[in-house]
Protein backbone atom coordinates (compact mmCIF):
# COMPACT_ATOMS: atom_id res chain seq x y z
CA UNK A 1 0.00 0.00 0.00
CA UNK A 2 1.77 3.40 -1.29
CA UNK A 3 -1.60 5.72 0.05
CA UNK A 4 0.15 8.35 2.72
CA UNK A 5 -1.59 10.73 5.22
CA UNK A 6 1.22 13.81 6.09
CA UNK A 7 1.62 16.29 8.87
CA UNK A 8 4.22 18.70 8.26
CA UNK A 9 5.32 20.76 10.87
CA UNK A 10 3.07 20.46 13.38
CA UNK A 11 4.51 22.88 16.69
CA UNK A 12 4.22 21.66 19.73
CA UNK A 13 5.22 23.37 23.42
CA UNK A 14 6.81 20.93 25.39
CA UNK A 15 9.00 19.87 28.71
CA UNK A 16 11.92 18.00 27.10
CA UNK A 17 15.30 17.98 27.96
CA UNK A 18 18.16 15.95 30.02
CA UNK A 19 19.33 19.06 31.76
CA UNK A 20 18.00 20.92 35.13
CA UNK A 21 17.21 23.91 33.28
CA UNK A 22 14.98 22.33 30.88
CA UNK A 23 12.82 20.96 33.13
CA UNK A 24 12.11 23.97 33.86
CA UNK A 25 10.70 25.54 30.54
CA UNK A 26 9.18 24.85 27.61
CA UNK A 27 10.59 24.16 24.43
CA UNK A 28 9.50 24.03 21.11
CA UNK A 29 9.38 20.60 19.19
CA UNK A 30 7.95 20.07 15.77
CA UNK A 31 6.90 16.95 14.18
CA UNK A 32 6.84 15.70 10.59
CA UNK A 33 4.61 12.43 10.22
CA UNK A 34 3.91 10.34 7.75
CA UNK A 35 1.42 7.63 8.33
CA UNK A 36 0.49 4.39 5.67
CA UNK A 37 -3.09 4.31 5.16
CA UNK A 38 -5.18 3.11 2.67
CA UNK A 39 -7.29 5.94 0.97
CA UNK A 40 -9.15 4.11 -1.70
CA UNK A 41 -12.53 3.86 0.40
CA UNK A 42 -12.69 7.60 1.91
CA UNK A 43 -11.65 8.60 -1.93
CA UNK A 44 -14.59 6.28 -3.41
CA UNK A 45 -17.17 7.60 -0.61
CA UNK A 46 -16.43 11.21 0.08
CA UNK A 47 -16.60 9.93 3.81
CA UNK A 48 -14.54 11.35 6.60
CA UNK A 49 -15.44 8.17 8.58
CA UNK A 50 -13.05 6.20 6.22
CA UNK A 51 -9.94 8.54 6.27
CA UNK A 52 -7.15 8.83 8.80
CA UNK A 53 -8.07 12.22 10.08
CA UNK A 54 -5.06 14.27 10.19
CA UNK A 55 -6.62 16.74 12.55
CA UNK A 56 -7.21 14.44 15.21
CA UNK A 57 -4.25 12.82 14.52
CA UNK A 58 -2.52 16.32 15.28
CA UNK A 59 -4.82 17.25 18.07
CA UNK A 60 -3.74 13.49 20.00
CA UNK A 61 -0.25 14.36 19.15
CA UNK A 62 -0.52 17.98 20.66
CA UNK A 63 -2.16 16.63 23.78
CA UNK A 64 -0.23 13.66 24.46
CA UNK A 65 3.22 15.63 24.15
CA UNK A 66 1.87 18.85 26.67
CA UNK A 67 0.73 15.87 28.77
CA UNK A 68 4.11 15.14 30.98
CA UNK A 69 7.60 15.46 30.72
CA UNK A 70 10.71 13.61 28.71
CA UNK A 71 14.21 13.35 28.81
CA UNK A 72 15.10 12.70 25.78
CA UNK A 73 13.50 13.17 21.98
CA UNK A 74 13.96 9.89 21.29
CA UNK A 75 11.26 8.66 24.12
CA UNK A 76 8.58 11.38 22.98
CA UNK A 77 9.18 9.90 18.93
CA UNK A 78 8.70 6.40 20.35
CA UNK A 79 6.11 6.93 22.42
CA UNK A 80 4.02 9.13 19.86
CA UNK A 81 4.78 6.44 17.50
CA UNK A 82 3.29 3.67 19.58
CA UNK A 83 0.53 5.74 20.48
CA UNK A 84 -0.83 6.41 16.97
CA UNK A 85 -0.07 2.74 15.96
CA UNK A 86 -2.13 1.50 18.73
CA UNK A 87 -5.29 4.21 18.78
CA UNK A 88 -5.08 4.72 14.82
CA UNK A 89 -4.56 1.50 13.50
CA UNK A 90 -1.65 2.72 11.80
CA UNK A 91 0.49 0.03 10.30
CA UNK A 92 2.93 2.15 9.22
CA UNK A 93 4.48 5.30 10.07
CA UNK A 94 7.91 7.89 9.92
CA UNK A 95 8.06 10.68 11.82
CA UNK A 96 10.84 13.49 12.37
CA UNK A 97 11.28 14.87 15.47
CA UNK A 98 12.85 18.62 15.71
CA UNK A 99 14.24 20.43 18.24
CA UNK A 100 15.56 23.33 16.54
CA UNK A 101 16.70 25.23 18.93
CA UNK A 102 19.14 22.70 21.02
CA UNK A 103 22.40 23.08 19.58
CA UNK A 104 23.32 26.79 19.05
CA UNK A 105 25.59 26.46 15.92
CA UNK A 106 22.95 24.33 14.37
CA UNK A 107 20.09 25.08 12.45
CA UNK A 108 18.14 21.80 13.51
CA UNK A 109 18.95 18.78 15.64
CA UNK A 110 16.44 15.64 15.93
CA UNK A 111 15.24 12.30 15.35
CA UNK A 112 13.19 10.87 12.21
CA UNK A 113 12.06 7.00 13.12
CA UNK A 114 9.55 4.66 11.15
CA UNK A 115 7.95 1.44 12.70
CA UNK A 116 6.16 -1.27 11.77
CA UNK A 117 5.17 -2.71 7.98
CA UNK A 118 4.37 -1.33 4.83
CA UNK A 119 1.76 -4.03 3.64
N1 LIG B 1 20.28 11.93 21.03
C1 LIG B 1 19.99 12.93 21.91
N2 LIG B 1 20.95 13.78 22.28
C2 LIG B 1 20.66 14.76 23.15
C3 LIG B 1 19.36 14.93 23.65
C4 LIG B 1 18.35 14.02 23.22
O1 LIG B 1 17.16 14.10 23.62
N3 LIG B 1 18.70 13.03 22.35
N4 LIG B 1 19.07 15.96 24.49
C5 LIG B 1 20.00 16.82 24.87
C6 LIG B 1 19.67 17.99 25.71
O2 LIG B 1 18.40 17.91 26.30
C7 LIG B 1 19.84 19.22 24.80
O3 LIG B 1 18.77 19.27 23.85
C8 LIG B 1 19.94 20.52 25.52
O4 LIG B 1 20.36 21.53 24.62
C9 LIG B 1 21.41 16.69 24.45
N5 LIG B 1 21.64 15.61 23.53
Amino acid sequence: MIDRIFIEELTVFAQIGVYEWEQQIKQRLIFDVEMAWDSRQAGETDNLAFALNYAEVSQFIIDYVESKPFLLIETVANDVAKQLQDRFGISWLRIKLSKPKAVAQARNVGIIIERGQLT
